[in-house]
């Protein structure tokens, strides 16, 4: 295994009872990058991150971590090693306080580290530090996002595992969330994220996957696919790859 290299699926097949949805996926994430994970609906993007945070274990094939193999981990056991997942939609306790649900955040910590740990991921969010003793249904869409986002920092993660965070929230609020994640990305965490908004996603990330029916289809630095004329066919407008594996750049892998 190269020393660069954090996230590796290698010839994996998963999906859920007898229907497989990834089909002998591999590809390699370099530490301290952001990829986007592109491709149709239904492509098998959201399952690559249930895969990694044990949420569905290989039928075939590795997950690996630092050249560790992961498959079939336990949450708690990627949480101890640094896996942090942000699922799509709301995932706060919308009846606890914002300071409660940090502290849910930091459970597998202990109390002590989680109290020493909150005020440093406050300093992230001032919105979010504002209204610490709110219900945290009471925060709007964007803060709520935010807090969702702060409580996996809690742990430090060195993987950030993201679904669609700019669904329901502002473009200003989308640009506060992708600059966060550059930074994070700046300080050594790999981050892998799921994102319709694709030119501005790619904007802020390195690498490119994209995948169909479960397959990589492309796997290319995101400025080169910014600046490729195809890029409206391809991932905007219908939001997917338009024809087939056929009809994309060759595969590069990284
Ligand atoms: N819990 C589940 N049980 C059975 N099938 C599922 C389950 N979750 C997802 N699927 C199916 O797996 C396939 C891939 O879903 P996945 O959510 O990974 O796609 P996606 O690329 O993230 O799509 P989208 O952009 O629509 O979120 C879809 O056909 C979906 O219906």
């Amino acid at each position: 295994m190269a020393d660069d290299i954090c996230i590796e699926f290698d010839d994996v097949v998963a999906g859920y009872k007898d229907f497989m949805i990834l089909n002998n996926l591999s590809f390699k994430i370099k530490r301290g990058s952001i990829t986007l994970l592109l491709g149709p609906n239904g492509a098998g993007k959201s399952t690559v991150l249930k895969t990694l945070f044990g949420l569905l274990k290989p039928r075939q094939g590795r997950v690996l971590l630092d050249g560790e193999d992961i498959s079939g981990a336990t949450q708690k056991a990627l949480l101890a090693k640094g896996v942090a997942f942000v699922p799509q939609g709301r995932n706060l306790f919308g009846q606890l306080t914002v300071f409660q649900n940090l502290e849910l955040g930091g459970i597998t910590l202990g109390t002590k580290t989680t109290h020493e740990r909150i005020p440093e991921v406050l300093e992230l969010f001032p919105g979010v530090k504002e209204r610490l003793h709110s219900q945290a249904s009471a925060l709007s869409g964007g803060e709520q996002k935010q807090l969702e986002v702060g409580r996996a920092l809690l742990l430090r993660p060195k993987v950030l595992l993201i679904d669609e965070p700019s669904i329901g929230l502002s473009p200003l609020v989308v640009q506060d969330v992708f600059k966060l994640l550059k930074k994070l990305a700046s300080q050594g965490t790999t981050v892998l994220m799921v994102e319709q908004n694709v030119k501005s996603a790619l904007k802020i990330s390195d690498d490119a996957i994209a995948l169909e029916s479960g397959q990589l289809v492309l796997h290319k630095p995101a400025a080169e696919l910014l600046a490729d004329p195809n890029i409206e066919r391809l991932f905007l407008g219908g939001g997917h790859v338009s024809g087939s594996a056929h009809a994309l750049p060759a595969t590069t892998e990284s």
